[in-house]
């Protein structure tokens, strides 16, 4: 099968087709017109009829050349092992003759098939590749391609039966036929109602249709002329300059779109225009136009029980229709057909594989989990991306897979022992709780709870239900979760140190806002590239909004562009500690009220530090205590003590660094001033004694006792304070607390 008949695959950017946006909505039924359908069928029995002519028919039957035909094929050079039994489409059944292919053409399922066929295919690339034996070579390079390079091409080759691949073929070229036909016959369509090319179409100006009705009053029966003045309007913001009627705005032609644009295929004004923003009109139009048709069916493999090819060779066996998703994934099986009932199959029910939309394997993809890795999956249920990073870590390591939803857990447990995940302990916590639960991970997933606006095709209720509240409430609370899944994150971690964030929305709000919320809160992480190969950069500059140009490194998924549900991935690399004193960490660690599950919120202290290994110096996020940079913060307090009480005027200020971080030091400032006041009591004391016995008293390391040395630098070092001097350098005492605490009292009764 050579490229041109293969359908769209899911992935690999593709061009933007204009079929694509003169393709008729399926389900209007005031589109459906009786002559269209009927030009459209002669002009597919035409094209079929031509393809038959130019090539002769026994070729046309050894469709496959080496991957049909086992018993004759050889792949490089050895004569294949084993072959399925040969498919029921036989010669007889890839019979070229009209009224076989009408027949066929009229039992052909369009709307199920419709998001599987490559609209840009043309012709001759179908005719080249389906019927010249060179290009049958090419095509097993493609398909050698299509398997990656963890299966073995041989096997491969003998796996791929006769059965999918001459079925395929014969339904590609089913839906090709189909798509140009209804393709030409739009067109001609368009030609006959829609103004003359060249000339200025009239959109907006009190036009009527035939009936004399306003155009601009058109209701959803007048589908057609609705989409007539969507494709006119998209061609006048295309070349405004030629094309725009005199005196008329951008604007107005805009407004005009989104209108027709909410009348044809029925969303919610407010959304409709929140999307249409994100494009220029034409692929705008194209966005709207793939909602309307679902994705393919794609299947994950489990590594954890089976290979891809043994899996693609068990359904094949049961008559399923099955490609490799893309070269960019090694699990995913894209389904064009299926006899069975694929989540009731014995190998669904084995665990060897998972009903999951290409766009999921992305954000795992990008998050990369390691072996022996701790990783947490902040909103698992029901486990597509839980199932697939366990797969990926081997089941070694832990996985943490938490959902707030109870019930939706239930699912996410049932997808961990039927897919057998051994690695994973399933909690059900606000993820806002979170790192307060446990912290330390060395990488955090938070496929985040969305609007949908990615998968309107899936769930069209999306295109009304949403409204600005949504809009609002849900980044809310994704900001909220984000802070959270980088706090519980360990930075120092060796192999990881990683938070990927992915939505299956398209809107701004909830995506690179959401991205710059977390950069601006969290000056500790930075945006790094997903790794993904393909994918749109997310927006730095849209709407007046301007995002870090570091944005770039996100990456968008649009249905209309790669065939996958829309999707946003971006990755975090955490770098250092989030600042004690930042936005959101208090509050993602400090209990707020009853949790999302209803558990009453403990009020103790919890030590969210890694478990580590004694001897373990490393830091954490979470109240570790480094004597080095605490030291530093003593000294500085002391410093500033010095200057305040006027003993030392030199005393080195703290260093202006930002905010945050000068806000972090607070607390430990406060503690090492009244380290600072002990002391001065304690030399107070020293000094009346010293009075009293003539005796010299102990070194205290302040701007007053320090030697001529310090002196001359300034003053601003300040002697570390030895045993002697009962403080040493960690804030641990000689001199006990309490002894100090006398001291100090005395003090204050003085
Ligand atoms: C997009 S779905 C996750 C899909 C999942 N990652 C998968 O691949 O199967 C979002 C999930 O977030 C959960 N959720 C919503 N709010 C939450 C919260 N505050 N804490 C934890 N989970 C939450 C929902 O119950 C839902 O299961």
């Amino acid at each position: 099968m050579g490229q041109g008949r293969r359908m769209k695959k899911q992935g690999m950017p593709e061009p933007l087709d204009e079929s694509l946006v003169t393709r008729k909505r399926k389900d209007a039924p005031a589109a459906v017109d009786p002559e269209r359908k009927k030009r459209s069928r002669t002009a597919a029995r035409e094209a079929k009829e031509a393809k038959a002519k130019a090539a002769p028919p026994k070729k046309a039957t050894v469709v496959k050349g080496p991957k049909v035909n086992g018993a004759k094929t050889r792949v490089n050079g050895k004569p294949a092992k084993k072959f399925a039994p040969p498919p029921s489409n036989d010669e007889d059944e890839v019979s070229d003759s009209a009224d076989a292919m009408e027949d066929d053409l009229q039992n052909v399922n369009v709307t199920g098939l419709d998001a599987l066929g490559s609209a840009s295919e043309d012709e001759d690339e179908i005719d080249d590749d389906a019927f010249d034996s060179d290009v049958m070579d090419s095509d097993t390079d493609v398909r050698k391609a299509m398997w990656s390079d963890d299966e073995d091409d041989e096997d491969i080759e003998e796996k791929l039966t006769a059965a999918n691949i001459a079925g395929l073929s014969r339904k590609l070229d089913m839906q090709k036929a189909i798509e140009d036909a209804e393709a030409q016959a739009e067109l001609e369509e368009g030609n006959m109602q829609t103004n003359i090319a060249g000339e200025r179409p009239k959109i907006l100006e009190d036009a009527e249709d035939e009936e004399g009705r306003p155009i601009t009053n058109l209701v959803t029966q007048d589908i057609q002329l609705l989409r007539t003045r969507l494709n006119d309007t998209i061609r006048v913001l295309d070349d405004f300059k030629n094309l725009a009627e005199e005196g008329r705005s951008r604007a107005e032609y805009r407004a005009q779109m989104l209108k027709d644009i909410c009348a044809y295929y029925g969303y919610s004004e407010f959304l409709a225009d929140k999307l249409l923003n994100l494009f220029p009109p034409r692929e705008a139009f194209a966005f709207f136009e793939a909602n309307e048709t679902p994705r393919p069916i794609v299947i994950r493999t489990n590594t954890l029980r089976t290979h891809r090819r043994d899996l693609a060779q068990s359904l094949i066996n049961r008559g399923v229709q099955l490609e490799p998703v893309g070269k960019w994934s090694k699990v995913g099986l894209q389904i064009f057909e299926s006899q069975v009932p694929l989540g009731a199959t014995p190998e669904y029910l084995a665990g060897h594989y998972i009903l999951q939309a290409a766009s999921s394997f992305l954000p795992v993809m990008a998050l990369a989990p390691q072996e022996n890795e701790r990783v947490l999956d902040m909103t698992a249920a029901p486990g597509g991306k839980t199932t697939h990073i366990a797969a990926l870590m081997k089941n070694t390591g832990c996985i943490f897979a938490n959902d707030a939803n109870k019930d939706r857990s239930k699912g996410l447990i049932g997808n961990i022992h039927r897919l057998g995940v051994r690695n994973s302990v399933v909690c059900n916590y606000s993820a806002l709780e979170f790192p307060r639960v446990m912290g330390g991970f060395d990488r955090v997933l938070l496929d985040a709870p969305c609007s949908g606006t990615g998968v309107i095709a899936k769930d069209a209720s999306v295109k009304t239900n949403k409204t600005e509240a949504d809009f609002m409430k849900l980044p809310h609370l994704q900001k909220q979760l984000i802070l959270s899944a980088i706090d519980s994150v360990d930075h120092h971690s060796k192999t990881g140190g990683y938070i990927v964030y992915s939505t299956c929305s398209v809107t701004i709000e909830e995506n690179e806002q959401v991205v710059q919320y977390a950069l601006n809160k969290r000056p500790n992480v930075k945006l790094v590239e997903t790794g993904l190969t393909f994918g749109k950069e997310g927006f730095t500059n849209i709407g007046g909004k301007i995002f870090h140009p570091s944005m770039k490194m996100t990456r968008r998924y649009y249905p209309h562009t790669y065939n996958v549900d829309g999707f946003f991935v971006a990755k975090f690399k955490k770098i250092a500690a989030t600042p004690l004193n930042a936005v959101g960490a208090n509050e993602s660690t400090k209990p707020k009220s009853k949790t999302a599950t209803n558990k009453v919120v403990q009020l103790e202290v919890v030590d969210n530090a890694p478990i580590r290994e004694e001897g373990d110096e490393s830091g954490s996020d979470f109240g570790d205590f480094d004597e080095e940079e605490d030291q530093k913060y003593i000294e500085r307090g002391q410093a500033k003590d010095l200057r305040r009480k006027g003993k030392n005027p030199k005393a080195a200020p703290p260093p202006k660094g930002d905010k945050a971080a000068n806000g972090a030091e607070s607390k430990k400032v406060q503690e090492a001033k009244k380290e600072v006041a002990a002391v001065n009591v304690e030399e107070q004391a020293n000094k009346k004694e010293k009075k009293a016995d003539g005796t010299k008293g102990a070194k205290v390391a302040i701007s007053n006792s320090v030697s001529k040395k310090e002196k001359k630098a300034g003053g601003a070092e300040v002697a570390k304070p030895t045993k002697s001097n009962g403080v040493n350098g960690n804030g641990g005492e000689a001199k006990s607390k309490k002894e100090r605490r006398k001291s100090g009292e005395k003090k204050s009764k003085a």
